[in-house]
């Protein structure tokens, strides 16, 4: 049977555990992040990141979200340096919102909550040989965040936005070519770093989260055109249980 889980209702986040019990786990994500508890650290450099625009593939409707998807098959478009050992290899992006745009990022900043959240999902190739393979590795995964704030729109976000029109039911998909990710960072490289989870099942504890804290800024209407495709899909923050998170030392 389909493991079925939602993010409202009988089978929302709080039930999540009956089906994924690691949902309770040590390392979950995503998480509050309390600025006067991060660690700068020295010894963590800049991340480089090398997106190629030839990798990216399709869009899809996934029905708790969209998934943009790259070609994961060589190394054209990696991630590495920062607190990452090796090269990481681009799978897919997307994002979580909310109902408004009060809210509806998953990790969150001295209590501040973003209008969404963009995650850019890496696996470690060195290491492994599919994202399958890595998805349940200490060292599999790397997850890049972007917080989105609300103002004027944001043009490459409006590429997304306009694909959307043609994927409007779950599980329909159209070509989606040609995108370079890095139009997506905001200016400043400084990020927080911290092992944590992915953060809708299966919620396996095997992410590098790498957070940048600059945002980007989106508008009202880009915003509310994710939420015609779903009204909100993003989980709150766990408990830190003692963690560690870091922050790139600039
Ligand atoms: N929001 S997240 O941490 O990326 N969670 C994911 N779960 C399943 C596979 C892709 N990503
Ligand atoms: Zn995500």
């Amino acid at each position: 049977a389909s493991l079925n889980w939602s993010y409202e209702g009988d089978n929302g986040p709080d039930q999540w555990h009956k089906l994924y019990p690691v949902a309770n786990g040590n390392l979950q994500s995503p998480i509050d992040i309390k600025t006067k508890n991060v660690k700068k650290d020295p010894s963590l450099g800049h991340l480089h990141v090398t997106w190629n625009l030839s990798t990216c593939k399709e869009i899809v409707n996934i029905g708790h979200s969209f998934h943009v998807n790259f070609e994961d098959k060589d190394n054209r478009s990696v991630v590495t340096g920062g607190p990452l050992t090796g090269n990481y290899r681009l799978q897919q992006f997307h994002f979580h919102w909310g109902r408004t745009d009060d809210y509806g990022s998953e990790h969150t900043v001295d209590g501040r909550k973003y209008a969404s959240e963009l995650h850019l999902v890496h696996w470690n190739s060195d290491k492994y040989s599919s994202f399958a393979e890595a998805s349940d590795k200490p060292d599999g995964l790397a997850i890049i965040a972007v917080f989105l704030q609300v103002g004027p729109p944001h043009e490459c976000v409006q590429k997304i936005v306009t694909a959307l029109g043609s994927i409007k039911t779950k599980g329909k998909k159209a070509p989606f070519t040609n995108f370079d990710p890095s139009t997506l960072l905001p200016g400043s490289l400084d990020y927080w770093t911290y092992p944590g989870s992915l953060t809708h099942p299966p919620l396996l504890e095997s992410v590098t989260w790498i957070i940048y804290k600059e945002p980007i800024t989106v508008s009202s209407e880009q915003l509310a055109q994710f939420r015609s495709l779903t009204v909100t899909n993003h989980r709150l923050p766990q408990p830190l249980k003692g963690r560690q998170i870091e922050c790139s030392y600039v």
